[in-house]
């Protein structure tokens, strides 16, 4: 096997650089998307502290008993809200089931909101004080970040700078909060298999326990290392399709840890971010050339397309 060792690592930029110059910022990030489909953000603004509160919760929440945190496995939500237990979620395509349990937190609707027909109502867990505030606080800052950088792809493809404010309002974003508890031997299963992101870009927190890892475009797995506190970027398919593959969508996976560190658990915390559900993707005439022709003449709507790949990884 090729040896990743002599390779470039994902660039990390920093977001506070945007401020001063914009273009410079949105070249960064819009090349090393067009490169990796990843990048590591330094600087984005989220506080550590939501960050710290955030991670705190979910620890204590994962910690109950089973019985405990299985009562908030949802049976009517596709697996858009609530616990998720081990042994479910698995790869479009592979055998084994990923080795992790999780939470999902949604957009936190108001009564009577009309969004509330497509959009599943949260759960919170009665037993973990102060989750529901610690979650929707990192949602938000989340939210804020994943703006300023939709803004440096918008500048990238040559489209107004708030291009992207009106497609993700109201949005249908995902909060994933993840366990990946000790692991005893390595069998079949991994922590997350290989997979691309459904969404439109994933913030991710936690990725500095070691294990993500992206399939290059030569076929070698890159190892994606951010720094503490630090953000690791991802394109999702719905973006890879607007833009007609200009932006990439790249597999990517969680790898069992070195025996050494077999006996810990890995936390993460992705932040899907996703267009609002009547959003018609439909592909950017900028992003067709004669050299790239349409690849997706048919548009689909945000929620369509989410529906098409739920049922692909059995969570719908
Ligand atoms: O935990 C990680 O580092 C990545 C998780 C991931 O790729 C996902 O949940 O889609
Ligand atoms: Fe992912």
């Amino acid at each position: 096997m090729a040896t990743t060792l002599d390779k470039p690592a994902v660039p990390t930029v920093s977001l506070a650089s945007q401020e001063a110059d914009p273009d410079a910022f949105a070249q960064a990030l819009g090349g090393s998307f067009e490169r990796y489909g990843f990048a590591i953000v330094a600087d984005h603004g989220v506080s550590p502290a939501i960050i710290a509160d955030a991670e705190a919760k979910a620890k204590a929440f994962f910690a109950l008993p089973d019985d405990v945190k299985r009562a908030y496995h949802l049976k009517g939500s596709n697996g858009q809200r609530g616990y998720i237990p081990f042994g479910i979620e698995t790869a479009k395509g592979a055998k084994a089931y990923d080795l992790k349990e999780f939470w999902h937190v949604g957009r936190d609707l108001p009564e009577g909101d009309p969004l509330r027909a497509v959009m599943p109502d949260n759960v919170w867990p009665a037993e973990v004080q102060g989750f529901h505030e610690a979650e929707i606080a990192l949602y938000d800052a989340l939210e804020k970040a994943g703006a300023r950088l939709l803004s440096a792809v918008a500048r990238y493809l040559d489209l107004a700078p708030d291009y992207f404010e009106a497609t993700v309002e109201n949005g249908n974003s995902v909060l994933r909060l993840l366990h990946y508890p000790p692991i005893d031997a390595d069998g079949p299963n991994i922590r997350a298999g290989a997979h691309e992101d459904i969404n439109t870009i994933t913030l991710l927190l936690g990725a500095e326990e070691a294990g993500l890892e992206l399939l290059d475009r030569d076929g070698d797995w890159l190892p994606v290392q951010p720094g503490p506190g630090e953000l690791a970027i991802n394109v999702g398919d719905m973006l890879q399709r607007l833009t007609n593959n200009v932006l990439r969508s790249t597999t990517h996976r969680v790898m069992n840890p070195a025996p050494e560190r077999r006996g810990h658990s890995r936390y993460s915390m992705p932040f899907f971010l996703h267009f609002r559900p009547d959003y018609l993707i439909e592909t950017l005439p900028q992003c067709i050339t004669p050299d790239r022709p349409n690849l997706y003449p048919v548009p689909i709507t945000a929620h369509d397309y989410l529906f098409e790949r739920l049922r692909e990884i059995k969570l719908a």
